[in-house]
């Protein structure tokens, strides 16, 4: 199956999660919103001066180099005061304009000495300069950020200027499931014919890294019978039931690989084997009613499907529309001379070249490796049947984006 026929399904597949939580704003950045949020108030709440200077009328600029007295002054944090014809205000920046005043002068444009300011003529000023209109950034009742968004700092900042300390986040339990008999923990010695577990750690880290930190983590042997009872603890517990599983390895074609055969079994298989490298026998499908994805064994390839599958499937799930991020096209620097059967995700670098960036291809693009993982800066995709030489361009994802 290709990629994009792939990913449709998936999105299409993703039911809106149940999990929700109402948290502190100081808490939420990074977090998806599981509602959206309405403006309390008007942002600003009231026209404003942009800069420290004179609030009038601007029709009381008809004679340049009239000098007045200054009636009123307005600092920030004052409230709200009123201005007759004639009279003009000493304002600064964030007070209230006074009703009656319609434009605000910089200092530096008119001349101010012992409470008297010298007015310039109407051809150096427009009506309404320097004043922030209330609304201007969020009218009451508006919803600023929508369901499903992101939160990032700015988004933050805007919430708290609505007057909202509180939101409500989308907050999914993720279960991963490492499995092999060949796994062992980094605290234990190395044991011969034994490999560190690099996927587990990873895949938290992708999961806490693209905003969803409520991640449980299991390390299961290559038994079928057992990997079906952790399913069911897992499954039959309130307190530790998921929303979404994640496994990793045991989905390929081996005797030892059961995760498939356990999914059918327990649950249901909606598709397996994809024409994406690395990741190819990446599976999907059901267990109780809960997304069951099921990941390759080899690192690079965990890494890939999270980015390019199961990402843009949470997010849907949280309620975004706009799942993946743009791609940008960029010249490659390699070729490839061979085309491929499946759509290839390369680990690549975005290095200057003579005209724009390029694109720098990691010599070794075994998915068994994490290291050329890390020397990468993003994903460029070679689609499936195509070759690449110098200059052609490739679509380039990178981590910063995706993540
Ligand atoms: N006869 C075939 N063999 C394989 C095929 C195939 O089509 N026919 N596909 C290959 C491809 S492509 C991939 S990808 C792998 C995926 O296999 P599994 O998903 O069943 O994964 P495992 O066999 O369990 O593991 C693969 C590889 O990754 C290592 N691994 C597993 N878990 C971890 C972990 N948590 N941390 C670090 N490394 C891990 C494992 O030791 C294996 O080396 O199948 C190919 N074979
Ligand atoms: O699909 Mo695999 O991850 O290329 O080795």
């Amino acid at each position: 199956m290709p990629v994009a026929e792939a990913l449709e399904r998936l999105l299409a597949a993703a039911k809106p999660f149940k999990a929700v939580q109402d948290i502190s704003l100081n808490d939420a950045r990074g977090q998806y919103l599981a509602s959206p949020v309405q403006a309390r108030v008007d942002v600003p709440a009231f026209d404003n001066a942009a800069v420290d200077g004179v609030a009038l009328r601007y029709d009381d600029l008809d004679e340049p180099g009239l000098t007045l007295p200054m009636h009123l002054r307005v600092a920030a944090g004052d409230p709200p005061a009123t201005l007759m014809p004639g009279q003009v205000a000493r304002i600064f920046t964030g007070a209230p304009v006074p009703s009656g005043a319609d434009t605000v002068l910089m200092q530096e444009d008119c001349e101010i000495a012992d409470g008297r300011v010298r007015l310039p003529g109407k051809d150096s000023v427009k009506a309404g300069d320097n004043i922030r209109p209330a609304g201007q950034d969020a009218r009451r009742n508006d919803a600023v950020i929508e369901r499903g968004e992101r939160l990032t700092p700015q988004a933050v900042g805007l919430i708290a200027s609505v007057g909202e300390s509180r939101v409500t986040i989308n907050a999914p339990r993720i279960l991963v499931l490492t499995t092999g008999d060949e796994l062992q923990k980094p605290e234990e010695a190395p044991q011969p014919g034994k490999i560190y577990d690099s996927n587990g750690p990873q895949l938290e880290q992708l999961l806490i890294q693209s905003g969803f930190p409520n991640v449980l983590r299991e390390h299961l042997p290559d038994a079928p019978e057992l990997i079906r009872n952790a399913l069911t603890r897992y499954l039959t517990d309130p307190q530790q039931r998921p929303d979404v599983i994640i496994s990793t390895g045991g989905v390929s074609v081996g005797e030892e690989d059961h995760l498939r055969a356990v999914l059918e079994t327990h649950g249901r298989l909606d598709f397996w084997r994809l024409a994406i490298k690395p990741g190819k026998p990446f599976t999907f499908g059901e267990v109780d009613g809960l997304p069951f994805f099921g990941l390759p064994g080899n690192p690079s390839a965990v890494l890939v499907c999270y980015l390019m599958l199961v990402l843009p499937t949470l997010r849907r799930a949280c309620g975004l529309e706009k799942v993946l991020p743009e791609p940008v096209p960029l010249p490659a620097k390699f070729s490839i001379s061979k085309p491929g059967k499946r759509q290839e995700y390369l680990r690549v670098r975005c290095v200057p070249g003579q005209q724009s960036l390029v694109l720098e291809k990691h010599p070794n693009q075994s998915s068994g490796m994490l290291s050329s993982a890390v020397w990468a800066d993003g994903l460029a995709v070679v689609p499936v049947n195509e070759t690449v030489f110098p200059g052609d361009e490739l679509d380039y994802f990178s981590f910063a984006d995706l993540l």
